[in-house]
Parts: C-alpha cells; sequence; structure tokens
C-alpha cells in the first residue's frame, strides 16, 4: 500500500506542478471505506507533508483506520460526506486545483450508490480542472471495463501493478484518461497469469511488422485480392485499395463494376483491375462499400473460393452478411459496433436474444469475444478503442489513434492496410521460430494479434497526420498518406532496440 501510495502522490505532485506551485495548492481526496481509499489517504498525508491544502471526503462511516490516522497526524482535514451535504461538497471541490478519486477499487461491486453518487454525478457536471483516479475510476469493472455510472471522468489514472483489463476496454478506458503504472512488486507475479487481454506495445508491433527478404518479388510477397466499392460507394474501393498498396502489399488485383475501377487506377495505377478470373492472390479483402448484387455475388464467390483454398479473408462491411456457417480463425471480420449487432442478430446462436448498437458499446469486451466464439473468425471491433478477438478468447486491445478518426472512410483505410499485412504475413505467419512464436503467440491467436498490429498502424497514423496539423481534424485520406511513414519509423525503432 505505501508503495501504491507513493507513486500515487507523485503522480498527482508533478501534475499540479505543471500548472502552479505545490505549495499552498489544494487537493481533495474522496476515501471510500476499502484499500483503494487507504491508499488514496496515505496519498494525501504525503501531499499535506509537501505543503498542500489536503482535505479528504469521507464516504463512509469507516475508512482505512491506520491511514486516516497517518493523514490526520499530516495535518489533513476530514469531512464526512452526507446526503444532505453532497451538493455542497461537490460545489467546493471543483474548485481545488486537483481532486484525487479513491472511493471504489478493485474490490469494488457494482458501482457508486447513494450520496457518494450524487458527489460524483454533481462534479462530473461542474467539470474539475484535475482529476487523479487512484487505480480505477471508481465505478469501472476493473475486469470488463463496462462502466456503473455515474463516474468521475479521470485526466490520470495511477494504476498499481498491472494494467487492468478494464482499463484498456471502453467505456471504462474513455473515462481513464492518460493510464500509468505504478510497479508496487506483484509484477513477476502477473507475468506468469497469461493476459487475456493483451496490448501489443511498439516494440512488439516492429517484430511482427512484415518486412520483405532480399529475394522477394511481388507476386511472393503479399498479392490482395480486393473487392471492395460499388457504383453508390465507389470512394471505398478507391481508400481501401490505395491503403493496401500505400501498407506495403506486393500487388493489389481488384474487382468490382467499371466505373468504380477506373477511380481505383486513376489513384492507384499500380493496381490491376481483374474482370473475370483473377489468378494468384495471398488474401482477400472483401466488403467495404460493397452494395449491390452484381458486387455482391464477387464477394460471396471470392470467399467460398478462398474458403475451398484456405486463404485469408477480411470480411467488412456490405460482405458480413456472406459468411459460412462456421468461419475459420484466419477469416477476420471488421464491424463497427452498430454493424456487430446486426452480426450478433442474425447468427442463429445468438438465439431470440435481441443484441443493439448500444448493448455493443456498453460491453464490447464481451460482444467482440461472443462474436469470435459463435463464428469461429478472428473479430476486430473497431472503435477509440479497437479490440481483436481470437476464437479462442484471446483479445488484443489498440488504442493509438485520435478523435478525428471517426471520419467517413477511416473504415475503409485501416481493410486496406489489414489487407496488406495480411497478404504480406499469410504464409510465414505460422512458423514456430518466427516472430508470432516469439511472442508466446499460439497459431489460431497469430491472425488476431496482426489485425491488432494493423489497427494501431491505422491509429498511429491517424495521430501523425493530426499533429502534422497541430492536432486538428483529418481525412481517410491523411490517415493514408502517413502509413508508410509509420511503418517505416516503427521498424526502424525496432531495428534500433531489438535484442
Ligand atoms: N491487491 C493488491 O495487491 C493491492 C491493492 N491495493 C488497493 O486496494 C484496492 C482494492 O481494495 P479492496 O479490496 O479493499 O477494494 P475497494 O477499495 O474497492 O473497496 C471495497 C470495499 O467497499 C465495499 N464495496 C464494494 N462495492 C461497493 C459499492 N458499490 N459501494 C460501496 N461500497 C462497496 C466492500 O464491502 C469492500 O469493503 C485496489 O483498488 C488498490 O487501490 C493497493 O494498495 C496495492 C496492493
Ligand atoms: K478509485
Amino acid at each position: 500500500m505505501q508503495r501504491a501510495a507513493y507513486g500515487l502522490a507523485h503522480a498527482v505532485a508533478r501534475e499540479v506542478k505543471k500548472r502552479r506551485k505545490l505549495a499552498g495548492a489544494s487537493v481533495t481526496v474522496l476515501v471510500g471505506k476499502g484499500n483503494n481509499g487507504g491508499d488514496g489517504l496515505f496519498a494525501a498525508a504525503l501531499l499535506a507533508r509537501r505543503g498542500m491544502r489536503t482535505t479528504a471526503v469521507l464516504a463512509a462511516a469507516e475508512v482505512h483506520a491506520e491511514a486516516l490516522a497517518a493523514f490526520v497526524a499530516a495535518g489533513g482535514r476530514g469531512v464526512r460526506l452526507e446526503a444532505a451535504n453532497a451538493e455542497e461538497l461537490a460545489v467546493l471541490c471543483a474548485g481545488d486545483d486537483v481532486i484525487i478519486d479513491a472511493l471504489l477499487g478493485t474490490g469494488a461491486r457494482g458501482g457508486l450508490r447513494d450520496a457518494s453518487a450524487e458527489l460524483v454525478a454533481s462534479l462530473q457536471e461542474l467539470r474539475p480542472r484535475l482529476v487523479v483516479a487512484c487505480d480505477l475510476p471508481s465505478g469501472l469493472d476493473a475486469n470488463t471495463g463496462e462502466v456503473h455510472w455515474p463516474v468521475l471522468d479521470a485526466d490520470v489514472t495511477v494504476t498499481f501493478g498491472g494494467i487492468k483489463a478494464g482499463l484498456m476496454a471502453d467505456p471504462g478506458e474513455g473515462c481513464a484518461g492518460r493510464v500509468e503504472r505504478v510497479p508496487i512488486g506483484i509484477e513477476k507475479q502477473l507475468e506468469h497469469n497469461s493476459p487475456e487481454l493483451r496490448r501489443l506495445t511498439a516494440s512488439d508491433i516492429g517484430a511482427l511488422l512484415p518486412n520483405p527478404g532480399r529475394r522477394a518479388h511481388k507476386y511472393s510477397r503479399g498479392v490482395l485480392g480486393v473487392v471492395a466499392g460499388s457504383a453508390r460507394f465507389a470512394g471505398a474501393a478507391v481508400l481501401s485499395v490505395h491503403a493496401a498498396a500505400l501498407a506495403g502489399s506486393g500487388m493489389v488485383r481488384y474487382l468490382g463494376p467499371q466505373a468504380a475501377a477506373q477511380l481505383v487506377l486513376a489513384r492507384t495505377p499500380e493496381a490491376l483491375w481483374e474482370t473475370d478470373d483473377p489468378g494468384r492472390v495471398q488474401a482477400w479483402l472483401l466488403g467495404s462499400g460493397v452494395a449491390g448484387e452484381e458486387q455482391l455475388e464477387r464477394a460471396r464467390d471470392a470467399g467460398s473460393s478462398a474458403l475451398a483454398d484456405g486463404l485469408p479473408v477480411i470480411v467488412d462491411a456490405g460482405a458480413l452478411s456472406l459468411l459460412p456457417d462456421r468461419c475459420p480463425p484466419h477469416w477476420i471480420l471488421t464491424p463497427h459496433a452498430g454493424e456487430l449487432a446486426t452480426l450478433l442478430g442474425s447468427l442463429p446462436s445468438t438465439g431470440e436474444v435481441k443484441v443493439t448498437r448500444d448493448d455493443v458499446e456498453s460491453r464490447p469486451l464481451h460482444y467482440v469475444r461472443q462474436a469470435a466464439e459463435q463464428t469461429g473468425a478472428t473479430v476486430l471491433l473497431k472503435g477509440a478503442t479497437t479490440l481483436v478477438s481470437s476464437p479462442s478468447g484471446v483479445v488484443f486491445s489498440q488504442s493509438d489513434g485520435t478523435a478525428w478518426m471517426a471520419t467517413a472512410g477511416s473504415g475503409d483505410v485501416l481493410a486496406g492496410v489489414l489487407g496488406a499485412l495480411l497478404a504480406q504475413a499469410a504464409e510465414s505467419i505460422n512458423d514456430d521460430d518466427g516472430a508470432y512464436a516469439r511472442l508466446g503467440l499460439k497459431l489460431e491467436d497469430r491472425w488476431a494479434a496482426l489485425a491488432a498490429v494493423a489497427a494501431s498502424v491505422h491509429g498511429r497514423a491517424g495521430a501523425l497526420a493530426s499533429a502534422n496539423f497541430d492536432g486538428g481534424p483529418l481525412t481517410a485520406s491523411a490517415i493514408m498518406a502517413a502509413v508508410p511513414r509509420v511503418i517505416g519509423s516503427l521498424n526502424a525503432e525496432y531495428d534500433r532496440t531489438r535484442p
């Protein structure tokens, strides 16, 4: 507990010092009855000793006794929270330089109740200056990222030991702000529990990104077949093909109506327009912007032959309605929340239960796993945090982008990037001595890892493109243009640091 409190106090002091002098700054810690409240009180005691004006709002009749004694001995002031003073205390706290949320931690069942809920709901409306969550924002489920409202949005979450799954999945991650991990000596132990929710680091991604060998030629190193776009949604074809070209495909073969193909070739003269037999490909991308019977038929045919030949396939948007009864793990579905709800509703195994877009947004981790389990495919659920579930239930979570990426065509770019990586990796991903094996990834989970790599490259490209405009807005084309640089720098960074 002392290490946790020390790490928390250190982070709070550093954040306050970015804004003003520490001595005389005001901090209120919101204290619940368990050890989370204890961490908060010990941290506040340390901050009081560094000259901060400290108040503890005690939300339970009994709080961690030893921590309260340390807090009082350091000169802190305690106020008891009651239904009658919740709103008044919210107004007082909102004026403080920083609030520490130590109401509920990993031992919580359900969310904030009674006066605590009222205090937090009022505070959230008053938009406090700076909120630091102790271990996790109170009201989050540490294992799932599901949220019991109200929750006080944190600017920074200081979490102890390992990063909890609930801080890597929405809606929880969206409440946590920047997450910082404080080691408390249990990390070795954590390494041995194989985590079911993983986040790939830049160096993992550098290791997994496909790189052409010296003897590579365009046919051997990643030919992607694309059935995308339609007369109505020609842009999806243009974007997905161009993104696939930029992300390193050896060649892209496009199948679609002439009007769309003309636009595709105008933007990507490197692509080939295939009118009947597409020739050899290593992977398929089916569905972005696909509409109309003729183009759906092309997607269906390509899907059937891919299934027969054992080729990997990305199934996006319009093709999500064309799934076989059982998909293999090297079929990667890329729905957003609404499409996932529709997909789940269409599966016989879901039964009569209706799943809505809101359901998926409230429990993305649950539903992405369910979809992977029920279809047999790898499922990539797009969002601010993108989750990718392998049919085994192992999930990857990547959150590298910016909110500006929620823009038309962004998903088509992701599909193209994933297509390029899939076509390049298809023939080596199962190597026993390759990078996937070195990261301890079982065969059936490797497709999910590759999809997570694509999600991260896409997110990083968006972040880089926006940074080039001082954090300004993005188009899908701007995201796409940044992809080669992101791949280049991830590769270079990996080369510099690899063992
Ligand atoms: N596990 C560990 O190894 C460590 C845990 N630490 C801290 O300990 C915390 C976990 O401590 P606890 O297990 O005491 O859990 P909490 O601090 O979350 O408190 C749970 C307590 O609150 C009550 N409670 C549960 N749900 C509630 C609700 N909805 N409303 C009101 N009361 C509720 C329970 O009866 C229980 O007494 C962590 O989040 C972290 O802050 C750290 O000190 C570092 C080490
Ligand atoms: K907390």
